[in-house]
């Protein structure tokens, strides 16, 4: 579907990521980066998620050819002005759960793209809107002690066994599972760092 104008590096370990880039039909690497992912005091949601997402594409950057364009993201859960994360373990996934239980809550993914050869240092975040459905602990407990939750912000995987505790989504549905791809890709095209297969690309 796409071709880049240079090589493409995904600066994350999320396999959700991965899937999401590899559909467009784009050649990357992934590279994890090692990054202490604590917020700041006072830091709100989209700060964190934004600045999360420049310091792993930043970290991976710097052994990259100059030529490269690292792409990095972070995915946050907000509601009552708290930001969640990954669980720690089985009994806070399902306090995450009892949290989000039957409200909307916000996914925030942000974004940052450079290429060091070009000066270009780009990010941004999008927000999209989640609404629960309403269940008995017991259910919650059951979803909270499986795998899934784990490695998932706000303990939920909406293209998962999670999709049952989705309600309705408003806004971007890739952006609530790791990348806002809609706006990643027409920030790609802007950038001439990807066109469409058979397009006009500048490399
Ligand atoms: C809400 C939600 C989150 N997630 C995932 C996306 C992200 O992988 C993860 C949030 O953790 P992140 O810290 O954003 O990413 P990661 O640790 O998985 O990968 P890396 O830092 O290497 O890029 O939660 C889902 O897969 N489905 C969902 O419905």
């Amino acid at each position: 579907m796409f071709v880049a104008a240079c090589p493409l590096v995904l600066a994350s370990a999320s396999p959700r990521r991965q899937e999401l880039l590899r559909v467009l039909g784009l050649d990357f690497v992934c590279i994890p980066a090692e990054i202490d992912e604590s917020a700041w005091p006072g830091e709100d949601a989209a700060g964190f998620a934004t600045r999360m997402a420049r310091e792993k594409a930043g970290a991976v950057a710097r052994a990259q050819p100059a030529a490269a364009c690292v792409i990095g993201a972070d995915t946050v859960v907000a509601i009552d002005g708290r930001v969640l994360g990954k669980p720690q373990n089985h009994a806070e996934a399902l306090a995450f759960l009892s949290l989000l239980n039957g409200r909307t809550h916000t996914v925030i993914t942000g974004y940052n793209v450079r290429v060091g050869q070009r000066g270009l240092n780009l990010s941004g975040h999008v927000c999209s809107r989640v609404q629960f459905g309403n269940f008995p602990e017991e259910v919650l407990a059951a979803y909270a002690a499986t795998p899934e939750p784990m490695d998932k912000a706000g303990a939920y995987a909406m293209q998962g066994a999670g999709c049952f505790l989705v309600r309705a989504v408003d806004g971007s549905s890739s952006n609530v599972i790791g990348l806002p791809v809609g706006e990643l890709v027409q920030l790609l095209l802007q950038q001439q760092i990807i066109a469409p297969v058979g397009g006009s690309l500048c490399r």
